[in-house]
């Protein structure tokens, strides 16, 4: 019997990248997926990374001001319409699996246009705008928050948790210790500014590292172009741009993690069960997803929550956490919905 075929489709940055990760992890062996993205995208390299072929098509951002590049922007994603419509054509596709991100709504609007059925999945407590668009032309939503429900038709939405890689559960926390140089000793503390990092969490870490290092040792994902030349080789502190496939034993050895609000990050440190500091991306440079993803974890006790502009001591706010710790992990271990990868891998199943 011949494979089935489906097409994943997301990008812009790694959260709408890595559920497809997941999903390429567990179902390649029966199904032939394909990628299409954007040219330059992060996922054009994660992609790279597997043995799934990847598509490229033109793709423009998607503003919800009016501006000329707005208008620059409505041909580019035209134009990613009549690429995706070729792409899916020669692939014949029976399904598309969308992410979300930009590049996503050419391609959803593609497969409307050849009659392919689309599932889509929303990471964020709320929509953003390209989820927004694509949701008309999905036969079923999938959501990370049972929050999000709200802003989909209800015939169509079911709220699953978010699909995690299955390696992120197969850490191991001596790999981590040899790869990081570091000892058992003191506990660790990963901090993880979004997979495209964060200038105010990683100044705010620098600031404090002499008083960090005194109580832990940190591995620091600061993002591209962000590592400070000056710090390398300090005992007890590593610094990466991304980490990739070293990623689920660096969470085996790290004892609380301190991370921006991208929902896909918090919902594998959900199902890990790990203690989270979440210092979400204000509303300044976001539409203020980050800050309603921090909220409902921390009503959850699931999370400390500090906003960026009260962001203080990091070291007094991780010795407060210290003392709710067992109680956060309790929380976590009760929560319903953590891992949605089971859901959506059956669904693919039974098409
Ligand atoms: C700036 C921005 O627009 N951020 C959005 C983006 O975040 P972003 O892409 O940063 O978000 P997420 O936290 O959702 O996902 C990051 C993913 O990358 C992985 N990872 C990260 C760093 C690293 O070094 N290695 C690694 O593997 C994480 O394990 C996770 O799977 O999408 C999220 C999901 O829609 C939103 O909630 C965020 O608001």
């Amino acid at each position: 019997m011949a494979k089935k075929k489906v097409v994943l489709t997301g990008g812009g940055s790694a959260g709408h990248v890595t559920p497809n990760l997941a999903l390429i992890t567990e179902l390649q062996k029966e199904v032939d997926f394909f990628y299409i993205g954007s040219k330059t995208g992060i996922e054009k390299e994660l992609i790279a990374k597997t043995e799934v072929p990847y598509f490229s098509i033109s793709s423009g951002k998607l503003r919800r001001y009016i501006d000329l590049e707005n208008v620059r922007d409505i041909f580019r994603v035209m134009k990613g319409v009549i690429d995706a419509r070729r792409i899916l054509k020669q692939i014949k596709p029976d399904l598309l699996f969308s992410k979300g991100g930009f590049v996503s709504v050419p391609v959803i609007i593609a497969a409307k246009m050849l009659k392919i059925p689309a599932f889509i999945h929303e990471s964020d407590l709320t929509p953003g705008l390209a989820n927004k668009i694509a949701q008309r032309f999905a036969e079923k939503v999938f959501t990370s928050f049972e929050e999000a429900k709200a802003y989909f038709p209800r015939e169509k939405v079911f709220a699953i948790g978010s699909p995690i890689r299955p390696e992120i559960f197969n850490g191991d926390k001596n790999t981590a210790l040899k790869l990081l140089h570091f000892s058992s000793v003191k506990p660790i503390i990963t901090v993880m500014g979004g997979s495209l990092g964060a200038k105010k969490i990683n100044e705010q870490v620098r600031k404090e590292l002499p008083n960090l290092l005194g109580n832990y040792q940190v591995v620091h994902i600061c993002g591209k172009g962000q590592v400070d030349e000056s710090l390398l080789g300090k005992a007890g502190y590593k610094q990466f741009e991304y980490i990739h496939e070293e990623l689920p034993h660096i969470l085996a050895a790290t004892h609380c993690v301190i991370t921006r609000g991208g929902s896909n990050a918090l919902f594998e440190f959900l199902a890990l069960n790990m203690p989270m500091l979440i210092i979400p991306l204000s509303k300044k440079q976001s539409r203020g997803d980050q800050l309603l993803n921090a909220e409902s974890f921390a009503q959850k006790g699931f999370a400390k929550v500090v906003e960026e502009e009260a962001i203080g001591s990091l070291l007094h706010t991780l010795r407060q956490m210290e003392l709710d710790r067992a109680e956060m992990i309790a929380s976590m271990s009760k929560s319903p919905l953590t891992n949605g990868l089971k859901v959506i891998v059956n669904e693919i199943r039974e098409r």
